[in-house]
């Protein structure tokens, strides 16, 4: 029985999707197919009843999945622990965190982290901020940063290490979407808007649509605040996006904020893992690194 299958496992009884599943675990729908029939085969029992519309959890895949969530936290406890040789930590850490942390927030982190302990080997994934949450549930990361969410989950622990605002942008240059808000009395339900697809951002931008008595006029919805950032750039619409984002963002000349989205809440950047792992070693000496940058 292969650890990943168990993960994928796990995944799939959360998505009750085969492509969906397929697609978070970086595999194929085919494969996950063969992935869970053969976990059928080595456990004599039927895990998800399947018809072309529907997967379904069954008694005996109910019982599994405990099973699987033990075996990985056992797993994931012994590597910690035989990676932690006398005092030097070793070993692999996996982390999360949009492109602009990168730049932003990660480095002090990753420098201290690194001079403390040299032998951790880091496995920095990037991506669409809105996504960390996710990449921790389904353990595919240790540790993210990421922005605190309007509901934090209980078994998440999270630490705030930085207030951020967000600012609606817009072009800084001719186009049709810069003349539209520079009209006295601009109508902003008729300017096209770059939208978060999920997240922090697409709740703060729905609110601040929702405060205004307005609707949204969407002219795209976009995954990761660099690509608002961007296309706001291009001139296709105005955007809400965090101001780290559009102050390291390669075309930050090229968009301006806007007033009109001063009434923004900002919101809490953080450390952020399952509260079952912060005793971990690895997770715990980041997490510690991390939060020595507020203090
Ligand atoms: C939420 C977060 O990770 C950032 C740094 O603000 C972002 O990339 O949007």
């Amino acid at each position: 029985m292969e650890l990943k299958s168990l993960r994928c496992f796990i995944h799939l009884t959360e998505t009750l999707h085969f492509a969906r599943t397929a697609e978070a675990m970086h595999t194929s729908a085919p494969t996950l197919s063969r992935m869970i029939k053969k976990l059928e085969d080595e456990t004599g029992c039927v895990l998800l009843e399947r018809d072309n519309r529907s997967v379904v959890l069954t008694e005996a895949g109910i019982q599994f999945l405990a099973f699987a969530r033990q075996t990985l936290d056992a797993w994931h406890g012994f590597k910690q622990q035989t990676q932690t040789s006398g005092k030097e930590l070793k070993g692999q850490l996996k982390v999360f965190c949009s492109v602009t942390a990168c730049y932003s927030h990660i480095p002090p982190i990753l420098t201290r982290l690194s001079q403390a302990y040299p032998k951790i080997e880091i496995l920095l994934e990037t991506g669409a901020a809105s996504l960390a949450m996710r990449k921790i549930e389904e353990g595919s990361v240790d540790i993210a940063l990421s922005a605190r969410p309007e509901h934090l989950a209980n078994n998440m622990a999270f630490h705030t290490i930085d207030n951020i605002p967000f600012s609606l942008i817009g072009p800084n240059f001719d186009c049709d979407t810069s003349n539209k808000i520079k009209q006295t009395d601009t109508d902003w339900q008729s300017i096209p808007f770059i939208m978060a697809d999920a997240g922090l951002t697409r709740s703060r931008s729905d609110k601040w649509f929702r405060s205004h008595h307005l609707k949204p006029n969407i002219y795209a919805t976009v995954t990761g605040h660099e690509a608002i950032v961007s296309m706001v750039a291009l001139g296709c619409g105005i955007g809400l996006a965090p101001d780290i984002v559009i102050e390291n963002s390669p075309v930050r000349e090229k968009v301006k904020k806007l007033e009109a989205g001063t009434d923004i809440e900002p919101f809490e950047l953080g450390v952020c893992c399952l509260q079952k792992h912060l005793v971990e070693p690895l997770v715990n000496a980041f997490w510690q690194e991390a939060v020595i940058e507020n203090t």
